[in-house]
């Protein structure tokens, strides 16, 4: 098994740690564009093999596409990450070119890989990656769902003082501040659903919580976060390497689930050695399924946007 990350800056560079120390392939390759940064890092990380125990080559190489020739899966980082203040969407102007870039560089030389994508902002990049390199659509996946339904874990948890690994959580929907849809009503503590510990005020808070997490992040550290989004981008990586069949939200090309066609946004799916096997069905309410199609309007704007960039 062969996995490549593009993008060697805080998320690439976690994503890959996670990678080689769950030995989830036996050849790992790192790329930037930035001179000298993926083989430093990947030596770096080399140097953890002794502590650590795991066996995984890693291969640091600039911009050299070669090197990640024959890749199974394909993680794609690459991109500006956002500073306070800024929106995710505000990122589509470069992150646009980039990821079209390397996407058709990466296909040259693993036609065969499945493409996560990460950069942001993601469910357009997941788009753009699906249009410019005209893959089958289950190859192509966004990395978002599995971050935010891990924060709002992460919220329920504090609110519940209770264990995060004893949550049952999922967020749908678009991966933006106002368009991530986490769905209370279907969270479950040891299958007790958690709104019958939690008032309704305290269920607002921790919603509103999730949604602005990446942004709350940010504000604190001055860049975008990486120890969960790396964690979460390997996870994904795991649930395909070692054809898991887990049930993860990830943003994938909708052919009229969810209501919605010719867009890219967080549903769940089995993930496995295919890439995104088949969408599963929540069967939403009219208030939830109202939200759902709020936050698709939105990121089919943002879609729209990738025309006039063109
Ligand atoms: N989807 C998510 O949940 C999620 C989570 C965190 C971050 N992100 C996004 O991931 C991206 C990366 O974030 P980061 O914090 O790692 O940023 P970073 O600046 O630390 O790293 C980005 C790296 O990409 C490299 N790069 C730029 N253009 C390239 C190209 N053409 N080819 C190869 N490498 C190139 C840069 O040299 C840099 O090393 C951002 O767009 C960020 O918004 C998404
Ligand atoms: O918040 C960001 O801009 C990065 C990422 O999308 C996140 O949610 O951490």
């Amino acid at each position: 098994m062969k996995v490549t990350v593009v993008g060697a800056g805080a998320v690439g560079a976690t994503v890959a740690d996670n990678i080689a120390r769950k030995e989830l392939c036996k050849e790992l390759v790192l790329l930037d564009i930035k001179e000298g940064v993926s083989e430093g890092k990947a030596l770096d990380m080399t140097q953890t093999a002794a502590i650590l125990g795991f066996d995984t080559k890693i291969i640091g190489s600039t911009n050299d596409y070669s090197k990640t020739a024959g890749s199974d899966v394909v993680v794609i980082t690459s991109g500006l990450p956002r500073k306070p203040g800024m929106t995710r969407e505000e990122l589509i102007g470069v992150n646009a070119n980039i990821v079209r870039g390397v996407a058709e560089n990466i296909l040259k030389h693993s036609p065969d890989a499945i493409l996560i994508i990460i950069s942001n902002p993601m469910d357009t990049m997941t788009y753009l990656a699906l249009q410019a390199t005209g893959l089958p659509k289950n190859r192509i996946i966004g990395m978002g769902g599995a971050l935010d339904s891990a924060r709002f874990k992460c919220y329920l948890s504090q609110a519940l003082n209770c264990s995060p690994a004893d949550l049952n959580a999922i967020v749908i929907g678009g991966h933006g501040d106002t368009t991530m849809i986490p769905l209370i009503r279907y969270a479950t503590w040891n299958s007790v659903p958690v709104t019958n510990f939690l008032s309704e005020e305290q269920q607002k808070q921790i919603i509103a919580d999730t949604m602005v997490g990446g942004a709350t992040l940010t504000k604190l550290i001055g860049t975008s976060a990486w120890y969960a989004p790396g964690a979460a981008g390997a996870a994904m990586v795991e649930a395909i390497v070692r054809d898991e069949k887990k049930l993860i939200a990830c943003s994938v090309a909708l052919e009229g689930e969810y209501g919605q066609n010719d867009i890219c946004m967080g549903v769940p799916v089995i993930l496995g050695k295919n890439g995104w096997e088949k969408v599963i069905d929540y069967k939403l309410n009219a208030d939830e399924q109202a939200l759902f199609s709020k936050s698709a309007d939105a990121v089919r704007n943002m879609n729209d946007v990738l025309k006039t960039l063109a």
